[in-house]
C-alpha cells in the first residue's frame, strides 16, 4: 500500500473566519502511525476534516491528501435515524469511487458483507442502522473503511463506545492497517494507549503544542501547557473573532 506524504503548511481551520486550530505546519509521512491528542475543543476534529478535505483551511495548505483519505467520524456527530440496513451503510463508503450512478457490483456486496463479518457484524447485513448498539455502530464504521481500502485512514476517536475485547480487536486492526504501509492518524483520548501503541503524536490545544516521537512531545510540561491553553479558550476565542 502505497501513501503519499501529507504535507501541512501554517494551516488554520475554523468557523465562520474564526479559527478552531491555529498554525500547524509538519509531515504525516508515509506509512506513520500518529495519535492527534489534546483537550476537548483543541481543534482535532476540526483538523481531521481539513485534511478529510470536508472543509478548507482558512489559511495555510494541505497538500497530499486529495484522492487518499478515508475517515472514520466521530460517532456522536453523526444522524443514525436514516433508515438504511447495515450493509447499505458500509456500501456508502464505495460513494467517492462509485458515485450515485454507477450499480454496486455482486462483488462488491460481498465485500461489504466481508467487512461487515471482519468486524464481528455478520448477520447484522438487513439490521437498520438506527437499530445499532453504540459498539455496534462503532464497529460498522470499522467495516466501511475496510471497504474503503484507503491508503490513509483518519480516525476520530474510534474506540468510543467499545468494550474491552472489541478495542483490541479494532486495535489489532489499526496495526494490521499500519503494517500494510498504510498511514493512521487517530483522535484519541487515553495517554496510557498513545504511549503504548502510537509512535508518533501531534498534540494539539489549538496551538501545535509538539508533533514527534511520542516520549518527546508527550510530556509533563505539555500536558501542562495543554490544560493552561483549555482554562483560557474562552477568552482566546473572542481575541481570534476580533482578530479575524
Ligand atoms: N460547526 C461548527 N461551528 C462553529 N464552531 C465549531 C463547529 N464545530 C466545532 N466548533 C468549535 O471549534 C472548536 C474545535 O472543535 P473540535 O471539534 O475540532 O475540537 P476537538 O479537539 O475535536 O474536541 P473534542 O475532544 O471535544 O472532540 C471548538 O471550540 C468547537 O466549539
Amino acid at each position: 500500500m502505497k501513501a503519499a506524504p501529507i504535507t501541512l503548511t501554517n494551516v488554520t481551520c475554523g468557523y465562520e473566519g474564526r479559527p478552531a486550530v491555529h498554525h500547524v505546519s509538519g509531515e504525516f509521512a508515509p506509512g506513520s502511525l500518529t495519535a492527534v491528542i489534546g483537550p476537548n475543543g483543541a481543534g482535532k476534529s476540526t483538523l481531521l476534516r481539513g485534511i478529510a478535505g470536508l472543509q478548507a483551511p482558512l489559511s495555510g495548505e494541505i497538500a497530499g491528501a486529495a484522492g487518499q483519505v478515508a475517515l472514520l467520524p466521530q460517532a456522536a456527530g453523526l444522524d443514525r435515524s436514516f433508515p438504511i440496513s447495515c450493509l447499505d451503510a458500509v456500501l456508502l463508503g464505495l460513494w467517492p469511487s462509485a458515485g450515485a450512478f454507477r450499480a454496486i457490483t455482486r462483488a462488491e456486496r460481498a465485500r461489504a458483507a466481508e467487512a461487515l463479518a471482519a468486524v464481528g457484524l455478520s448477520g447484522f447485513a438487513g439490521r437498520i442502522v438506527g437499530t445499532l448498539s453504540a459498539g455496534q455502530f462503532q464497529r460498522l464504521l470499522f467495516a466501511r473503511l475496510l471497504l474503503q481500502d484507503a491508503p490513509v485512514l483518519l480516525l476520530d476517536e474510534p474506540f468510543t463506545a467499545l468494550d474491552e475485547r472489541t478495542a483490541a480487536d479494532m486495535l489489532a486492526l489499526i496495526h494490521r492497517w499500519h503494517g500494510e504501509g498504510r498511514t493512521i492518524i487517530a483522535v484519541l483520548h487515553d495517554m496510557d494507549l498513545v504511549t503504548r501503541d502510537f509512535p508518533r503524536t501531534l498534540f494539539l490545544a489549538r496551538d501545535c503544542l509538539g508533533w514527534g516521537p511520542t516520549d518527546t512531545v508527550l510530556t509533563p510540561e505539555n500536558r501542562l501547557r495543554a490544560r493552561r491553553m483549555a482554562e483560557a479558550w474562552r477568552e482566546g476565542a473572542a481575541d481570534c473573532r476580533r482578530a479575524a
